[in-house]
């Protein structure tokens, strides 16, 4: 009977002891899922970059974040500090753009001083004029004026300044400023003295570019996006990349412009909705509606060969490509006739390889910009390999020749000092 008794209560105590440790479990548990599900929030109110809501005086407030999804790829952990600043500005004051990018807002009038009222004008865009201006400051830069009846190009301005702001690098073209100011929207940019790689190749203008310079602005255009999709956080598409975004400095430098603008739509024979231009565009893209780094890397391939070949998109330059592609040496029946004899047709071989690579038809088999910008890099530095060569070659050279020089001077004394001494 103790016996038994015994056995009821060991049961009752392993049936509470059981019972315990299965509350503090279901406790920890619920603990343990309310952090998650609080973390998990978090992350998503981070990872949704929610930029500038527009409150100074350029019409109704846009759903920015739509805007910037096309081409800006948010990665969570880096920016989120960056995002926190961005929460700050859907209940927050007018010059936010200025407080979040960093970059000065300029007033209308200082803009129309600066540009002499608005007649010193550039070119002409697909979103409005551009035009030259001295700052007060004595800065030279190039305002470009966003048509005032273009919803899209509002929301691309806002693109522009937030995210161009915070961009930096010596192959981009600075955004300096901006102004939003009695219903205009103007961007304030670095001047580019030489004005847009279309320009140079099309033009008709005597300035024509060499090799040397052409093979500088394919690395300098690489150098570009590697930033922008490689460097920057969160990382950035261009989605409009061709040699009219590529404008050219003083010292024929080049960098690459607009972002966030020049969107526009492709004409196909049909409103097919797509972003981008006509000829630079790739054409997984059209198929999928789905817009990569690698699509990027198509563009460039095509300015590539337009480097090559001073052919505009526009004139069949995908069927000279792929008749080039034919033959190792098929660029050379469609080299620009400006650079025939003026520069090293193997740098050019090896250019126009890159450029094919870029234009697969299967983005998976572009390589990325890093391996582009280095694939060129290389080119460049064979080449300046071989002029070492050559130099130290041809200072030999002069050097034995300066050597035989010296030895027949001092044999001729040697002669004439004898005929002397016979005499
Ligand atoms: N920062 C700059 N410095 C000097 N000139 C510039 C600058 N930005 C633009 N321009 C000039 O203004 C012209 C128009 O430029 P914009 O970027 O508005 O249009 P686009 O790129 O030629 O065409 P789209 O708007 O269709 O992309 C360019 O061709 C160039 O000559």
């Amino acid at each position: 009977m103790a016996h038994k008794a015994n056995l009821v209560i060991i049961g009752i105590s392993v049936g509470l002891a059981l019972g315990i440790l299965i509350a503090l479990l279901v406790f920890c548990a619920i603990r343990w899922y309310k952090k998650h599900a609080h973390l998990r929030r978090c992350t998503n109110e981070r990872s949704v970059t929610t930029v500038p809501i527009r409150s100074n005086g350029f019409g109704t407030s846009t759903d920015f974040s739509a805007s910037l999804s096309n081409t800006v790829a948010v990665k969570g952990s880096e920016s989120g500090r960056k995002n926190s600043q961005f929460f700050l500005w859907n209940n927050q004051k007018k010059d936010r753009l200025a407080s979040v990018s960093g970059i000065p807002k300029y007033s209308y009038k200082d803009i129309q001083k600066a540009t002499q009222n608005f007649t010193t004008i550039l070119g002409q865009g697909s979103f409005g004029p551009v035009y030259k201006a001295t700052m007060a400051t004595g800065e030279v830069v190039a305002v470009k004026v966003l048509a005032s009846d273009s919803k899209q190009g509002e929301r691309e301005f806002q693109t522009e300044v937030s995210v161009l702001g915070r961009l930096h690098h010596r192959n981009l073209v600075n955004l300096v400023g901006y102004c939003v100011d009695k219903g205009q929207h103007m961007l304030v940019y670095e001047f580019m003295s030489n004005g847009s790689l279309a320009n140079l190749l099309y033009g008709g203008e005597d300035r024509g570019l060499n090799w040397d310079e052409r093979l500088q602005i394919a690395l300098d255009i690489s150098h570009g996006i590697e930033y922008l999709h490689e460097g920057a956080v969160p990382p950035v598409i261009h989605r409009d990349l061709k040699s009219a975004n590529i404008l050219l400095d003083g010292s024929m430098r080049a960098k690459v412009a607009d972002f966030g603008l020049s969107k526009e739509e492709v004409f196909d024979g049909r409103n097919s909705g797509l972003k981008g231009t006509y000829g630079y565009i790739d054409p997984m893209y059209i198929t999928t509606s789905n817009f990569t780094m690698k699509s990027d890397i198509y563009s460039f391939g095509v300015i590539i060969f337009e480097l090559i070949t001073a052919i505009h998109p526009h004139q069949n330059l995908t069927e000279y490509i792929n008749l080039a592609s034919m033959s190792p040496d098929g660029v050379d029946e469609i080299l620009d006739k400006q650079l025939a004899g003026g520069c090293n047709i193997e740098e050019v071989r090896n250019l126009a390889s890159i450029g094919h690579r870029c234009l697969q038809k299967t983005p998976r088999r572009r390589p990325s910009i890093g391996e582009v910008s280095q694939a060129v890099l290389k080119i460049k530095q064979r080449r300046l390999a071989k002029e070492d060569t050559m130099s130290f070659a041809s200072k030999d050279l002069s050097r034995a020749v300066s050597r035989i020089e010296d030895q027949q001077v001092e044999l001729s004394m040697m002669a004439s000092s004898k005929d002397r001494v016979t005499e």
